[in-house]
């Protein structure tokens, strides 16, 4: 029966598990983008096959708990063949509304699971605005103990609270060896962009004592969705101390930034997350290029290939001393209008991107020592600016080890190419991150650069990086090559 699947469905699907299927979303993905490309002329017997494999994934991957493995074992049981891709869609969604209740994100406007294939929901925000009177004025409420603040990160004091509280309670990978370590300077780039919101800033902290023990922060963009430009709020450093985990706080704290942006009147917004929440617009994959691979091999962030020696790995990994690309330079202020320009024609291409002007440039990829690095290229010939590429600066605190204690870690950033092809200028941007004494560049599979990850010696990692927008419905789920949008 399966002979009967197109080759499409079939090299997808095989393209999926070979990636190592991780999680609920993959197989909506998978369905989706199978459902989107395949024709009416799909097989029913393919249907047949497709509605076994994906059950057969589920179940092996746990997405089906015991309740809902029985009432959907007689659902999405291979029946007759007079199935349709819609009766299929709606079999699924029903499979995963019952294995994944989100009590507080089934009650926002965001996608829902179950609207994934309704074609007929209309793009755009989900709910209207309210008048601004209507808002709430006053803050939610948090548990007796605790109260809100609003965190003045340029004060050093407070500044050094969140940095303290995010070192040692933020994201951390799935086997706890690593957690990111955004530092100060950082923190204070990422908050302070034009026009920022001091009022978006947000803290909890422990009545008696102040100590600050919950964080999350919102700072305003401009985002076009297609064709549509919105105001919208960027949400991002949530986080809540160890112990005050799973006591349903994150919450309150979103519904608290979420009443401050409207405040602004801003009713919008764009996250990710590592978790699977209602509903992704993209789920990205990072991959990693190592710079330093002993370190990274001692540390356990990679392993010494199958028939490897460490010194053919040193040498896979080893990188030219210098850039290759002439007139490959450090971006400067006078840079601004030129890569402005570009980074605005590059941008428009993709469904979902920032829409970005002068200051934004000047604010977010100008250098920043130990924050972002950018370079240009600049032609010799005519001093023209015809490429772009930069990265910023994510250390990693490596937990429990004995001799290294910080991961230096690259991430790459906004890259425009019109002249120097993309592989080479990135192969550059590789060789001044080994020059600064980065141990791995990171990227995730967005705008075009799948096109070089490969040949440039990347490898997948195990991380997930999921999309979002708050009140805005995308019809589509997109491909992460459709998203120019990075988040740090
Ligand atoms: C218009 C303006 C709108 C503005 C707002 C736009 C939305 C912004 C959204 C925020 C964008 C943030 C972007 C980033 O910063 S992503 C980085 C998130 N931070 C971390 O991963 C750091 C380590 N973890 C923690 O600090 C905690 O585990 C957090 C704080 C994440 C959850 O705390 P806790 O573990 O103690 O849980 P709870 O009992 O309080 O709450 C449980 C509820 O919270 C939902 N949950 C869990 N993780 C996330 C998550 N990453 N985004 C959104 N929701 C999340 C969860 O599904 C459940 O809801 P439901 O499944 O029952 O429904």
């Amino acid at each position: 029966m399966c002979g009967q699947l197109t080759s499409d469905l079939e090299s997808a699907w095989n393209k999926l598990k070979g990636e190592g299927l991780t999680s609920t979303f993959d197989f909506i993905v998978f369905f989706l983008t199978v459902a989107n490309d395949v024709n009416s002329g799909f097989s029913p017997c393919g249907l047949g096959c497709l509605r076994k494999q994906v059950r057969l994934a589920m179940a092996d991957n746990g997405s089906l708990n015991d309740d809902t493995k029985d009432q959907n074992t007689s659902s999405l049981e291979i029946v007759n063949g007079e199935s349709s891709i819609d009766e299929l869609s709606r079999e699924i969604q029903e499979t995963l509304t019952l294995s994944q209740r989100h009590k507080f994100w089934e009650t926002q406007p965001v996608g829902q699971f179950k609207d994934l294939t309704d074609t007929s929901l209309p793009e755009g925000p989900i709910e209207p605005p309210t008048a601004i009177s209507e808002v709430k004025q006053e803050p939610y409420n948090l548990p007796n103990l605790y109260e809100w603040v609003t965190c003045d990160m340029n004060s050093e004091e407070t500044c050094a609270e969140v940095y303290n509280l995010l070192s040692n309670n933020y994201v951390e990978d799935d086997e706890n060896m690593f957690r990111f370590n955004y530092s100060k300077e950082f923190l204070r780039w990422a908050l302070h962009p034009p026009g920022y919101y001091k009022t978006w800033h947000i803290g909890v902290c422990v009545k008696s004592s102040k100590k600050l023990v919950a964080f999350i922060t919102g700072i305003p963009a401009r985002i076009r969705v297609r064709t549509d430009v919105v105001s919208m709020a960027e949400v991002n450093f949530l986080c809540v101390h160890k112990k005050l985990r799973s006591k349903r706080l994150a919450p309150v704290m979103i519904k608290e930034v979420t009443r401050r942006v409207h405040l602004e009147n801003i009713w919008q917004a764009a996250y990710t997350a590592g978790v699977v929440l209602p509903t992704p617009i993209t789920s990205c994959q990072y991959w990693h290029r190592s710079l330093n691979p002993k370190k990274l091999i001692d540390v356990g962030f990679s392993r010494l290939g199958p028939r490897m020696t460490m010194s053919r790995t040193l040498k896979l990994f080893k990188v030219p001393d210098s850039p290759a690309t002439p007139g490959f330079r450090k971006m400067e202020l006078r840079d601004v209008p030129a890569v402005t320009r570009l980074l605005r024609a590059y941008l428009m291409q993709f469904v979902v991107a920032p829409d970005l002007d002068e200051p934004d440039v000047e604010h977010w990829v100008l250098p920043k020592e130990e924050v972002v690095d950018s370079y240009v290229v600049e032609s010799p010939e005519d001093h023209k600016i015809t490429d772009f590429c930069s990265f910023y600066t994510l250390p990693s605190s490596i937990l429990g080890h004995p001799i290294h204690s910080i991961l230096k870690a690259a991430y790459s950033y906004y890259n425009v190419s019109t002249k120097t092809p993309l592989v080479q200028l990135m192969n550059d941007a590789l060789i001044v991150a080994k020059q600064k004494g980065f141990d791995v560049f990171n990227a995730l599979d967005v705008m075009h650069n799948e096109s070089f990850l490969k040949e440039l010696k990347y490898g997948p990692g195990d991380g997930k990086l999921h999309y979002y927008l708050y009140n805005y419905r995308i019809k589509h789920i997109l491909r992460p090559s459709e998203l120019g949008l990075v988040l740090l």
